[in-house]
């Protein structure tokens, strides 16, 4: 349960008092996540989301993050639409953080998604992609290629053996990702976090994406290798090539995918398999004080690195 920040009745009812959502009904902690406080927030008006942000989205991201959400919004990408206080504001403080509340999507995520749902997922990705053209805001990718060999070696300060046994790997694929990174590709503002726990599913089809707050500008391919690498291995952590195969035609039948980006699938998969088994690890060495959070696996994404080590390494395709 990922709840860094209490927010009390008294902190809630003075925050809402800046905007027309009625009175508050029930504020209950959400379940999932690692990042951000979330609350469900029952009003007399509906039912929202309140997130107070916490270490990774500094208050200078969220202005891209909030105006990229509206775009999509607008456009009929299936994404929680921000809400905004009386004055036409929409990021305040509270209890000393930047929040936002958002509209509740209807739907749930799926464990253990199987070919339709990678495919449909593929095709929300392309969706997103092509709603967010034309965005002008700018967001360099804070978790981008730059900042892995920062964030290592702040790992190896705090490494017990096992971690810099990992460390090891990861130095090993950093050397060859900084080698052959595909600078070049089509960038554009992309989500860079869209796994399985940030998709919903209502009645067998996509119902929407949430968690926008790693968004900003990327290569468009590596945003699909995020999904590849989140959304297509088993509950044993074995690759699933079908599932791959279904994601990356889902994306293409929407939005273009050039050969080039395509061969550089399995380079871009190594890189993000490299960004969250690092995120992981930093979380495992430098827990947050007094946090309620479900810690996350980073051997997960480690071997999963392993493999696309291997594949790209060995000149392979995705498949
Ligand atoms: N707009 C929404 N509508 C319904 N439920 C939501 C919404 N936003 C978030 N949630 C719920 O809150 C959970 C956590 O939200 P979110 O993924 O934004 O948190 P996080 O801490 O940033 O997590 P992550 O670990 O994925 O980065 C989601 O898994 C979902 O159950
Ligand atoms: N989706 C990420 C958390 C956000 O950095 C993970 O599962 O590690």
């Amino acid at each position: 349960m990922a709840v860094f920040t209490k927010v009390s009745d008294q902190d809630l009812s003075q925050f809402l008092a800046d905007y027309d959502l009625g009175e508050a009904v029930c504020l209950s902690p959400i379940a999932e996540g690692v990042e951000n406080t979330n609350y469900k927030l029952e009003t007399t008006q509906g039912l929202f989301v309140l997130t107070l942000f916490e270490r990774r989205t500094p208050a200078d991201a969220l202005p891209y993050v909030v105006g990229l959400m509206r775009q999509l919004d607008a456009r009929g990408v299936a994404v929680p639409s921000p809400i905004a206080d009386r004055t036409g504001t929409y990021l305040k403080l509270l209890c000393d953080r930047p929040a936002l509340i958002v509209s509740f999507l209807k739907g749930r995520s799926l464990t253990d998604p199987g070919v339709e749902a990678c495919k449909e997922a593929g095709k929300g990705l392309a969706e997103l992609h092509k709603g967010a053209q034309g965005y002008g805001g700018f967001r360099p990718n804070p978790y981008g290629l730059s900042s892995w060999g920062s964030l290592a070696e702040n790992c190896e300060q705090a490494a017990d053996q096992a971690a810099r046994e990992r460390l090891a790997d990861i130095l090993r694929a950093l050397d060859w990702l900084t080698e052959f990174w595909p600078y070049h590709l089509p960038k554009g503002s992309c989500h860079t976090d869209l796994f399985p726990d940030n998709v919903f599913f209502h009645e067998g089809k996509l119902s929407g994406l949430i968690d926008f707050y790693f968004s900003c500008d990327e290569l468009r391919a590596y945003d699909l290798a995020v999904c590849l690498t989140s959304w297509c291995f088993d509950r044993q952590n074995r690759f699933i090539p079908k599932r791959a195969e279904a994601m990356i035609a889902g994306y293409s039948a929407v939005h273009p995918l050039s050969a080039d980006e395509r061969a550089s699938l399995p380079l871009l998969c190594l890189g993000a398999s490299v960004r969250f088994t690092l995120t992981r690890l930093y979380d495992r060495l430098y827990p947050q004080e007094g946090a309620i959070v479900l810690e996350k696996d980073p051997e997960e994404f480690a071997s999963r690195m392993d493999l696309f080590f291997e594949m790209t390494t060995a000149g392979k395709g995705i498949f």
